[in-house]
């Protein structure tokens, strides 16, 4: 279904500003989606993700800068000639039409020229097989599951072979379960539509990193991260990226010598990281995942603490020990002997494990959402 285009569309934010009355939603984005590839907005609520997505589909129209399609200029063109297909948490189906009618939806609305019915049915054929519904064209929606509801939803948006495709918190409306079947088939429908980039709205990392090449993290209004996934786990430039795809552990931490720090009273060896060379006495903060974390005395990073909780996780049992006047997690494979809380306990982690952060400030708004 690649509608017959040439190597693939990308999209341009060129420092797109959008503002609502005073509230500043979008402030200068500069981001480029680059022809087929799966790129997630990730950041917390109110941080601009859904107005981004807006503006490229032409519900919101900027403040400042411009938008792209496809090297096209598309900042005063009307949504229905931008060539976007868009999914939105609700569905948004219509509830009296049945389910092909639906789909025919954006083909049927088309001004001149009509497209002839043949090749509407055609185009609805394929779109329902592509989300694997074409069991239940003849069926209303409310005769549907969620997650069927929504395929079909992105059924309707791939009906009009759109070069783009918007996704806004496609899978949220769904439970868990479901919700990692259609991460999948997602997932699926990319490798089918490799020339289709999709915009992912997010505010689940999970969903974030299975999907996306890339991930852009956004912070009140702001573009605060930009890379794959692996790249913003391994090296975040920061505690906000740190903590919002993946757990982390971040301790504040003042630099000693080079490559050493003090953590309250232990000394600890550290890798660079992103807060670049140090001065002895400088605050920063330390970045340790808590899968890289093993409990007992091993190499020069030993922390020593009391437990405060075990939560077993499955395949992991989850230790929080409280060193340091700090909490600090660790997720260790199944222990046969779970510690119990009170307990003494060390824990150690390879100097490479730990990164060096610039100091929080507070105000970043950083959490583990772990
Ligand atoms: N139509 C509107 N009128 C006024 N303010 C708005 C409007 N739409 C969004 N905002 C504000 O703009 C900011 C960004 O909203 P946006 O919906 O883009 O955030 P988001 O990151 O998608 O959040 P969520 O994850 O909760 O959907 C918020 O402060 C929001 O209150």
């Amino acid at each position: 279904m690649t509608g017959g285009r040439g190597p693939g569309t990308g999209i341009r934010f060129d420092e797109v500003t959008v503002a609502y009355g005073g509230t500043v939603a979008l402030d200068t984005l500069d981001l480029t989606v680059r022809p087929g590839e799966v790129l997630a907005l990730l950041g917390p609520s109110g941080s601009g993700k859904t107005t981004a997505l807006r503006t490229v589909a032409g519900f919101v129209r900027p403040t400042g800068g411009r938008v792209w399609i496809g090297g096209r200029d598309v900042t005063d063109l009307p949504p229905h000639a931008r060539d976007v297909g868009m999914v939105v948490q609700s569905y948004a189906l219509f509830p009296h039409m049945r389910v092909e009618d639906n789909v025919a939806f954006g083909l049927k609305a088309r001004k001149a020229p009509k497209m002839p019915r043949a090749e509407i049915a055609a185009r609805v054929g394929e779109a329902l097989e592509t989300t694997g519904m074409s069991g239940y064209a003849r069926r209303y929606p409310r005769e549907l599951s969620g997650g069927q509801q929504q395929r079909v939803a992105i059924a309707r948006a791939l009906a009009v072979r759109p070069g783009v495709l918007l996704l806004d918190e496609p899978l949220s409306a769904l439970d868990a379960r479901l919700r990692s079947g259609m991460l999948a088939e997602l997932a699926r429908l990319h490798r089918e539509l490799p020339e289709v980039p999709m915009v992912y709205v997010t505010h689940d990392q999970v969903e974030a990193l299975t999907l996306a090449d890339r991930v852009a993290v956004m912070d009140r209004a702001r573009l605060r991260a930009l890379g794959t996934p692996r790249e913003l786990y391994r090296s975040p430039a920061d505690t906000f990226t740190a903590s919002f795809v993946g757990s982390a552990n971040l301790l504040p931490v003042t630099c000693a010598a080079e490559g050493t720090v003090r953590f309250g009273g232990t000394a600890l060896t550290v890798g660079l990281g992103a807060a670049g060379a140090s001065r002895a006495g400088e605050e920063r903060t330390l970045c340790v995942r808590p899968h890289r974390i093993v409990l007992g005395e091993d190499g020069p990073n030993v922390l020593r603490g009391t437990v405060t909780a075990v939560q077993w996780r499955g395949a992991t049992h989850r230790v929080a020990i409280e060193a340091e006047g700090h909490e600090v997690r660790a997720d260790v494979p199944e222990l046969d002997t779970v510690p119990a809380p009170g307990e003494r306990l060390a824990l150690s982690f390879a100097p490479g494990d730990a990164a060096l952060l610039p100091a929080r400030t507070g105000a970043n708004g950083a959490q583990d959402h772990d």
